[in-house]
């Protein structure tokens, strides 16, 4: 039997199986068996069609990339058209979009990339179409749009999680704090930093045994579940923050879209018809947590024109990654700096290195010597 025979058996068995207290452990087991057979999938994948398997290759540029996923004729492409100088193909068939198309969004002196994809369609991450190069570019991406269709139930986008769910992609969810060493002895201890109400020592147990693993060490600093210490003991998750963009409002009565409006991390628009295209570029911007830092000279006025942006995932927001974006010799000169601003506690604030600074502050560096 291949591997995804044995995916699909253990999807029925665990669809079969009642949830209840006394299910609970089997179905831990199960989750654990299905992560084991999902990791050997993508391995195998790899394996077989070496690097062009995995995405697009499309150079990654700008402050940050967003990608757009969705089934196929939401308007993924109407929306690179409208948001970028890029032109992607648009038309009413299935399919239309092939291959990456990349284009950038201007906002805030930032530029980010925006992706176009192609559509991907239920099983696209078990290798059906180009799914799985898809998904692999939302795994390279700073923010996923998940383009829905307004027009469409909620079950779209269910099924769309699902499927990057089950190649290790988890949204807007963080990541657990939980670590698994293997010992030689003593079985499994377990500390948890707060009341555990999720998993009992026995569940914990068995998924560790699923793993081969009799003699650990687990440390929880949260209350997790099950698929969280998969997760865990599985590593290689991403852990990327998505949008819910609702396309084509124009098609559906305002009640409806004020409903959906209000779903978190969801925004709606209107390719078509240019509407709640700012309101986008606002939730694009909050949610990739971008920090713009004006620099100015001593006795000068700061440069609004030409913002350092700094990017958690890229550097993070201290003053020594604003540094090296302005020159990387600097450091070795660097006295202090000050900075006006939200991260300010007083105004100006003289801080050194690791000072975390936000959004619009504004940034002075001292150097030795003067
Ligand atoms: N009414 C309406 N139609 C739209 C809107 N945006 C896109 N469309 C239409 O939807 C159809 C599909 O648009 P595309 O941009 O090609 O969709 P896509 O998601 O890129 O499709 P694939 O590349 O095939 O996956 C086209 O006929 C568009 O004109 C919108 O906001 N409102
Ligand atoms: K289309
Ligand atoms: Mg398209």
């Amino acid at each position: 039997m291949g591997i995804t025979e044995k995916i699909n058996e253990i999807k029925d068995e665990m669809a079969k199986t009642q949830k209840n207290k006394a299910t609970n452990y089997h179905l831990g087991t199960l989750k654990a068996k299905l992560a084991k057979l999902r990791s050997m999938q993508t391995e195998e994948s790899k394996g077989g069609k070496g690097a062009e398997g995995e995405g697009f290759e499309v150079e990654k540029l700008g402050h940050a990339r967003i990608a757009m996923i969705g089934f196929p004729s939401v308007g993924k492409s109407t929306m690179l058209n409208v948001l970028t100088e890029t032109e992607s193909l648009s038309a009413a068939y299935e399919f239309t979009t092939l291959t990456c198309i990349p284009g950038f969004i201007y906002h805030n002196e930032a530029k980010l990339q925006l992706l176009d994809l192609p559509g991907i369609i239920e099983g696209a991450a078990s290798g059906k179409g180009r799914g799985r190069q898809v998904i692999a570019v939302g795994k390279s991406s700073d923010l996923i749009m998940m383009v829905l269709d307004t027009q469409k139930g909620e079950e779209q986008k269910a099924k769309l999680t699902l499927e990057l769910e089950s190649v290790g992609i988890r949204l807007n969810q963080p990541k657990p704090l939980i670590t698994v060493k293997q010992t030689n002895k003593g079985g499994v201890m377990i500390n948890c930093t707060v009341k555990r109400t999720k998993m009992d020592d026995k569940m914990i147990k068995n998924v560790l045994a699923e793993y081969k693993m009799h003699n650990a060490h687990v440390v929880m600093r949260g209350d997790y579940t099950v698929d969280e210490l998969i997760d865990s003991i599985e590593g290689n998750r991403h852990y990327v923050k998505c949008l819910y963009v609702y396309n084509k409002i124009d098609t559906v009565s305002i009640e409806d879209v004020d409903q959906l409006a209000r779903l978190p991390n969801t925004t709606v628009i209107s390719s078509g018809m240019k509407l709640g295209l700012e309101l986008l570029k606002e939730r694009i911007w909050e949610m990739l947590g971008l920090v713009r830092v004006y620099t100015k000279k001593k006795g000068s006025q700061p440069d609004l024109s030409d913002p350092l942006i700094l990017t958690k995932g890229r550097g993070g927001y201290s003053v020594k990654a604003a540094i090296k974006q302005i020159h990387k010799g600097l450091l070795t000169n660097f006295k202090c700096a000050y900075v006006w601003g939200k991260s300010a506690k007083h105004s100006p604030q003289k801080v050194g290195l690791i000072h975390e600074l936000a959004d619009e502050d504004v940034l002075q560096i001292m150097k030795k010597g003067n």
